[in-house]
């Protein structure tokens, strides 16, 4: 089957899968868990034979173990699917209504998107969370994974179809994986305008890149974490050091890991030495800035393109700045709307950083980290957007609807 058709397929699903009762919608993610519970050797065994493949081309440990489905994720994977199930159904809520003056009620109403397709990196467990996701909110889901993780994305979608093959209001269709791993077929996937009503894409620059060159589908872009932490001179210090810590060694290779770290000025000498002593302790390479090199000398220098630079590994740039606004004005420049984080007594300082900032996400004493559908209550996520439309920050249930008009009316006509 062409991509093409793949996204025709889905289509067709879709006029059945509109209209499920949320009953029908929750009874069909309770067999994709139990089947990807019962299905759990197979899927384990698919996965192995793509790490031993990623292992013996080189690939980095960080994306070996991002690609790695262990028995703690894949429980993870099953209770996130029962927690989609037990979410409000976000289709058919009224979201506002009101009455004009010649009596006309307007309603507006979530509905689905339709075919949603989404391009993401070599972590298998996205299949099955996309797919819950999708289904739940009334959409079809079109999967393209990464041609790394291919074998686990077969098993996996081969114990979803085989729970979907026990609803008979459900058609085949309402999720597809793309099984032609080259770009070619990535691309045509960004054309299918006529069958694809949303295209994520997330991952990296080049994804990113090739999506704004030859998308001809809706997107929202769930790009690359530049993410920063600023530390006001009002923050409570432990506080400071613990968020610090945590948003840059927790799990460095994520897109909500810390990047650069702005400290002020203020801080510079008491402590900023302290906190750049515990992240080296835990492995972390400190590029400094001058100010930053000379209250701790083992910093590298950090060179421009560093403020630029998404990591995802245990390197840090550090940077001091005068005030919150040098830190807004920092992450203007170098920020990728992902998600930043400031540290502050000073409620003031906090309001306009939260303000002011340019972000899908603000955190307020606490860890970028938490930029994440399953930290927000959504059981998991599509992804986290980096535009502003339509929906900034992790995509859950309700940004996988649309609001339409519904107009009551009683006979009126209009006059002019
Ligand atoms: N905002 C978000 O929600 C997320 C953002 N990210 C970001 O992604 C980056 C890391 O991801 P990484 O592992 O590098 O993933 P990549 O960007 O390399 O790959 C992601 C997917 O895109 C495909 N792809 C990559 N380049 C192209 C292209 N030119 N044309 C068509 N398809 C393409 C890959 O296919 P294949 O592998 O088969 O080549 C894969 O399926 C980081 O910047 C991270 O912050 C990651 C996850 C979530
Ligand atoms: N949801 C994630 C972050 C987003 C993500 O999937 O990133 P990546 O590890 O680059 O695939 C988390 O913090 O668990």
């Amino acid at each position: 089957m062409t991509v093409t058709d793949v996204c025709r397929t889905a289509a067709e699903a879709w006029s059945a899968v509109k209209g499920l009762t949320t009953a029908r919608k929750n009874a069909l993610l309770l067999d994709m868990a139990a089947a990807i519970e019962d299905n759990r050797a197979e899927i384990i065994l698919a996965n192995d034979a793509d790490v031993a493949a990623a292992r013996a081309n080189g690939v980095s440990a960080t994306l070996v173990d991002r690609l790695t489905l262990t028995e703690r994720r894949m429980t993870g994977l099953v209770s996130a699917i029962r927690t989609i199930a037990d979410l409000p159904d976000p289709v058919g809520q009224v979201v506002e209504g009101w009455t004009r003056p010649n009596g006309l009620l307007i309603e507006r109403v979530r509905e689905p998107i339709g075919v949603v397709a989404v391009i993401y990196e070599a972590r298998p467990n996205v299949t099955a969370e996309v797919a819950a996701l999708c289904l739940k909110s009334g959409n079809c889901a079109v999967l393209r994974g990464s041609s790394m993780a291919m074998a686990t994305n077969k098993a996996v979608m081969a114990a979803l179809d085989s729970a979907i093959a026990r609803h008979d209001a459900v058609p085949a269709g309402v999720v597809r994986l793309i099984t032609d791993p080259s770009r070619e077929a990535a691309k045509e996937l960004m054309r299918a305008k006529e069958f694809v009503d949303l295209l994520v894409p997330r991952g990296g620059p080049e994804l990113i890149e090739s999506v704004e060159r030859h998308a001809t589908v809706p997107t929202v872009i769930d790009g690359a974490g530049n993410c920063h932490v600023y530390i006001d001179h009002s923050a409570d210090p432990d506080m400071a050091t613990a968020v610090t810590v945590n948003a840059k060694t927790s799990r460095p290779s994520v897109c909500n890991a810390m990047e650069t770290l702005l400290v002020h000025e203020e801080l510079a000498r008491d402590w900023l030495p302290g906190v750049l002593d515990e992240l080296a302790s835990a492995g972390v390479e400190i590029r400094g800035d001058a100010t930053v090199r000379e209250v701790w000398p083992k910093a590298v220098a950090a060179r421009e393109e560093d403020w630029g630079t998404e990591y995802l590994d245990l390197v840090l740039a550090v940077r001091v700045v005068p005030d919150v606004g040098a830190a807004i004005a920092h992450i203007d420049r170098w920020g990728t709307s992902n998600a930043e984080a400031i540290v502050a007594r000073d409620i003031d300082v906090a309001r306009r950083f939260a303000r002011e900032v340019d972000s899908g996400s603000v955190f307020v004493n606490t860890s970028t980290r938490y930029s994440d559908g399953g930290e927000f209550g959504y059981g998991v996520e599509i992804g986290v957007s980096t535009q502003k439309l339509h929906i900034r920050g992790p995509i859950g249930l309700t940004a996988l609807t649309t609001v339409k008009n519904v107009v009551w009316g009683t006979g009126q006509t209009r006059v002019v």
